[in-house]
C-alpha cells in the first residue's frame, strides 16, 4: 500500500521505516528540515537499536523516502498522524497544537477515499474533534489506531507487537478496519491479536496502558519507601511478589522511578481528562502516582547528602547515566539528568557520562560537566550515582572504578549491581529501598531463593 507518516520523531520514524520493511511504499513528513535531511540518507536522527540498519535498507530499496512537503502525502491510501502531543505549558493536559496543525495540512492535501489514522496519545474526545476537521472534506475516512512500541525496543516492539488497536466507528468503520488490515496484513498473519473498538475506547485504551505501567512503578516505589523506614528489602520484595504471575516481574524494579517523553506526560493528561470527566478518585490516583515518582529523585538526593556526611555542596559527584532508560539517546523528562540537576543546585560539582545521550544533555545543561567515557567520568569522584543502567554501567569493574575515584562511595539508584562485588572491592553502596544492603538474589527457574 502506499502510506504517509506524518511527523518522524522517536515514534514515526521507527513507523515508517518497519511498515516499509513490510513492503509498504512509504512517505515520511516531517516538518523539521534536519531531520528529514538525516533521514532521507537513511541516517537515524536519534539512537534507537535497529533503526539505522532499517532506515538505510529501505531508503536504499526506495520504498522508503522523506519530504517536508505535506503535498507528497496525496499519492497515499492511508497516513499515519504520529507528531508530538506534549504536556501543554499551562498546564498538565496535552498540547494538541500539531495534531491539530497537521490534520489540517493533510485535509488539503489527501486524496479522496484515503485513510486517516491516528498513533499520537491523546486525550479521550480528541478523535472527535479531529473528525469534525476533517468531516468539511466529506470524502476522507478516520481511525484510531494507539501506538505502545518503548523505546530502546522500538523496532522488535514494532515488528512483534502484543497486539494491535483499531478505533472505528459509524459507517466507515468497515472500509477503515479493512484498510488496517490490509496495512498489518504480515502482523495479522504472525497472529498478533486485533482489537476493534470505538474511538473513546482505543484513546482510553492506550492512556489506560500507560497509567496502569506507571502504577506498578510508583506502587513497587512507595514500598521502597516503607521497606527503607521498616528496614525491609524492596529488591527481595519485588522479586517475591513478581514470582506470582498474577502480579508478573515487569514494571516492579524500584528504584529512581520513571521519565521519558510518554509515562510522566500521560499520566498528567489522565489525571486532567479524570478531573474534567468527574471522575475525582482516578484524577487523585494519578496525582499520586505522580507525586511518588518525583519523591523517588528527591530521596536520591538527600541518600546522596547522606553518604558525603550531609551535604552535596562542593563534592566533585559523578552521575552515571543521562537518558530517561538505557538503549535510548532520549532526556526528555530524565530522572538521571533531573538528579544531576537537584545536585548542582545542592553546590556538587557534577560530571555526567552517558554512552549515546551526551549530546542531546551539553546544549541543554552548561551547568555540568560531560564524559563520553565512563572511566574518564569517574577520575577524582567522591560520590558515584548509577541513575540509568546501561549494560556499560553495569559491566564497570570496581577495582578498576575504585582506582580512578577519590572516595569509593557508590549511590545505586536503580538496583542495578552486585553490590556485593563492589562491596567486596571497599566500596560503601547505598540503593533505594534497601536500607541494609544486601545482593541482589536472583531466582533461578524452579529453585528456592534465599535472600
Ligand atoms: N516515543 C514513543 O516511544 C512513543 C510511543 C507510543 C506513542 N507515542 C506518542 O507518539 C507521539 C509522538 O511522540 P514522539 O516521541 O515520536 O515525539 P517526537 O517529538 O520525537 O516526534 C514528533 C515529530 O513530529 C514532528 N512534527 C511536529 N509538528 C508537525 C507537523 N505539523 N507536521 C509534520 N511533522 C510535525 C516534529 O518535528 C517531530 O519530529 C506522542 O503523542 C507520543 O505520546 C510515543
Ligand atoms: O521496572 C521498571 C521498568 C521501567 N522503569 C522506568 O520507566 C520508564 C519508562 O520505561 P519504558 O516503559 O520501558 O519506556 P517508554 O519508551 O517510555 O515506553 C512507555 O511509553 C510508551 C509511550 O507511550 C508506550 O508506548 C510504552 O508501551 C510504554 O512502556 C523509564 O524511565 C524506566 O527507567 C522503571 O523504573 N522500572
Amino acid at each position: 500500500m502506499r502510506i504517509s507518516v506524518i511527523g518522524c520523531g522517536y515514534l514515526g520514524a521507527v513507523h515508517a521505516a518497519t511498515l516499509a520493511s513490510m513492503g509498504h511504499d512509504v512517505v515520511g513528513i516531517d516538518t523539521d528540515e534536519s531531520k528529514v535531511r538525516l533521514l532521507s540518507r537513511g541516517v537515524a536522527p536519534f539512537y534507537e537499536p535497529g533503526l539505522e540498519e532499517l532506515l538505510a535498507h529501505t531508503t536504499a530499496q526506495g520504498t522508503l523516502r522523506f519530504s517536508r512537503d505535506f503535498s507528497e502525502t496525496s499519492g497515499a491510501d492511508v497516513h499515519f498522524l504520529c507528531v508530538g502531543t506534549p504536556q501543554s505549558k499551562t498546564g498538565d493536559g496535552a498540547d494538541l497544537g500539531y495534531l491539530l496543525a497537521a490534520t489540517q495540512e493533510l485535509r488539503r492535501h489527501a486524496r479522496a477515499g484515503s485513510l486517516v489514522v491516528g498513533k499520537s496519545t491523546v486525550p479521550v474526545g480528541t478523535v472527535d474533534v479531529l473528525g469534525d476537521l476533517l468531516a468539511e472534506r466529506g470524502d476522507l475516512l478516520l481511525a484510531w489506531n494507539p501506538e505502545f512500541l518503548r523505546q530502546g525496543t522500538a523496532v522488535k516492539d514494532s515488528l512483534v507487537p502484543d497486539r494491535l488497536v483499531y478505533g472505528a466507528e459509524g459507517p466507515q468503520e468497515k472500509r477503515a478496519v479493512e484498510m488496517l488490515d490490509a496495512v498489518y496484513a504480515p502482523l495479522l498473519g504472525a497472529g498478533v491479536p486485533r482489537i476493534v473498538c470505538n474511538f473513546a475506547t482505543a484513546e482510553l485504551i492506550k492512556s489506560a496502558a500507560n497509567a496502569y505501567l506507571a502504577t506498578k512503578l510508583s506502587f513497587i516505589n512507595a514500598m521502597g519507601e516503607l521497606c527503607d523506614a521498616a528496614g525491609a528489602d524492596v529488591v527481595a520484595l519485588s522479586e517475591a511478589m513478581g514470582l506470582d504471575p498474577r502480579i508478573g516481574a515487569r514494571y516492579l524494579h524500584a528504584g529512581l522511578g520513571f521519565g521519558g517523553g510518554c509515562l510522566p506526560k500521560d499520566i498528567r493528561s489522565l489525571r486532567t481528562q479524570a478531573g474534567s470527566l468527574g471522575v475525582t478518585a482516578l484524577e487523585d490516583w494519578m496525582g499520586s502516582v505522580d507525586t511518588i515518582n518525583r519523591e523517588q529523585r528527591a530521596r536520591s538526593v538527600s541518600l546522596a547528602a547522606d553518604l558525603l556526611g550531609g551535604s552535596v555542596a562542593g563534592r566533585q559527584v559523578t552521575v552515571l547515566g543521562a537518558a530517561f532508560k538505557p538503549d535510548t539517546d532520549d532526556i526528555r523528562d530524565s530522572p538521571a539528568m533531573d538528579v544531576a540537576m537537584r545536585l548542582v543546585e545542592a553546590g556538587a560539582h557534577v560530571t555526567v557520562t552517558d554512552p549515546k545521550a551526551i549530546n542531546n544533555a551539553w546544549l541543554r545543561f552548561p551547568q555540568m560537566r560531560f564524559e563520553t567515557k565512563p572511566l574518564a567520568a569517574l577520575d577524582g569522584a567522591e560520590l558515584v550515582v548509577l541513575a540509568t543502567e546501561w549494560d556499560e554501567f553495569c559491566r564497570l569493574d570496581p577495582a578498576v572504578a575504585g582506582k580512578l575515584v577519590r572516595r569509593r562511595l557508590l549511590l545505586d539508584t536503580r538496583n542495578a549491581l552486585d553490590a556485593d562485588s563492589w562491596a567486596a572491592e571497599g566500596w560503601t553502596v547505598a540503593g533505594l529501598g534497601v536500607p541494609g544492603r544486601r545482593p541482589r538474589a536472583r531466582a533461578a527457574a524452579g529453585q528456592p531463593t534465599s535472600v
